[in-house]
């Protein structure tokens, strides 16, 4: 009598039980309270190990979490690569194992790139229900990868913009971004020109310098910042981290990786899970910046939440 070998459900099948990544909000909602929480809030979550493989520009990140609120466990393994010269290959791969806590059978091996796109966004909308100015009219995306797709996505399904506009490096990649969303999206030349009069902010590169000037941002703005996750990369400038209200998913791995964070000496004024719990004000009112470096209890319940859809359907 073997044990169950596990099931593998592969990126099609995750994202058909994860169509939408709205349906992740409750979830993250509180698995950022209850990471914020302490020993009380049941998240067990060291600060990722990041092992380089300096020959080739890249990274493996593994991503261990319990949720004791979900009694869900899991690792997820995540590469992510400089300057590949495939362009066929994404930037960032991802696997994500599910256990069965209570005695460490292996269930599932889950594709991670669509929950790691999807938990992403999710969570920046989050932090923007909460940071954004009270009458945001303009959404603005620095990046026109995987993640820019994701981020329109939920943001064009929970808020109401009259504008989106998207810059990139590489203008081309703009222009097929323009072309393969649904709604109407102003591509622009410069940064600076995508930026000016934006209220809500969102930086997906993979820049290793600063993209987004304090000088180009309006007053009382708000910026979801998600690229830059190694100590030494940059997207802002120091003068916008300095002089923003600085919101972070983790205080730990923000001061471990984010080169942002670190570099700036910027303070941090709260966790989004403190805020999520009323411990700290959100300050809408001020020009914000939410850090997002992604943290494995996101992928926890994610996988949980597909992993059940599927079982109900199988
Ligand atoms: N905070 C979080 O939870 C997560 C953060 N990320 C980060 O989000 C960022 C975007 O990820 P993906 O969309 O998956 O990557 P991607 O490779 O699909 O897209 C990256 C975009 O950045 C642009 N780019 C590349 N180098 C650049 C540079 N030096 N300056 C300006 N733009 C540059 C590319 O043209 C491309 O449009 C990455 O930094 C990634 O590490 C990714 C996953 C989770
Ligand atoms: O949370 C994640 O997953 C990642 N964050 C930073 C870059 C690699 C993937």
């Amino acid at each position: 009598m073997g044990s169950t070998p596990p099931v593998f459900i592969g990126a099609e099948e995750v994202e058909k039980h994860l169509h939408r990544a709205s349906l992740l909000l409750p979830a993250l909602e509180a698995a950022l309270a209850n990471f914020s929480a302490g020993a009380a809030g049941g998240v067990v979550q060291p600060v990722r190990t990041v092992l380089p493989v300096p020959r080739h520009g890249g990274y493996l990140g593994v991503m261990p979490a319990y949720s004791a609120a979900d009694d869900a466990l899991t690792t997820k393994l995540v590469t992510f690569y400089e300057h590949l010269k495939d362009s066929s290959v994404p930037s960032h791969q991802a696997t994500v194992l599910l256990f069965d806590p209570s005695n460490g059978t292996l269930k599932a091996v889950l594709d991670g790139s669509v929950i790691t796109a999807k938990r992403t966004a999710a969570v920046s909308a989050i932090a923007t229900k909460l940071l954004m100015p009270a009458f945001a009219e303009v959404l603005c995306i620095l990046g026109a990868g995987v993640q820019a797709y994701s981020h329109y996505d939920i943001f064009t399904e929970l808020f109401t913009f009259k504008e989106v506009r998207i810059w990139n490096r590489t203008k081309e990649r703009a222009v097929k971004f323009a072309g393969r969303v649904r709604g109407p999206v102003r591509v622009c030349s410069s940064a600076r020109e995508a930026v000016t009069g934006a209220d809500v902010i969102v930086t997906v590169t993979m820049a290793t310098a600063p993209i987004l000037s304090a000088d180009w941002v309006k007053p009382g703005a708000h910026i979801n910042a998600v690229g830059a996750s190694r100590p030494d990369w940059r997207e802002l400038d120091d003068e916008l981290m300095k002089n923003s209200v600085l919101f972070v998913d983790s205080r730990d791995a923000a001061l471990t990786e984010s080169g942002d964070v670190i570099l700036s000496g910027a303070e941090i004024f709260a966790e989004l899970g403190e805020v999520l719990k009323g411990t700290k004000p959100a300050l809408p009112e001020k020009t914000t910046v939410f850090k997002s470096l992604g943290m494995a209890v996101e992928d926890t319940v994610a996988a949980k939440f597909v992993y059940d859809a599927w079982s109900a359907g199988n």
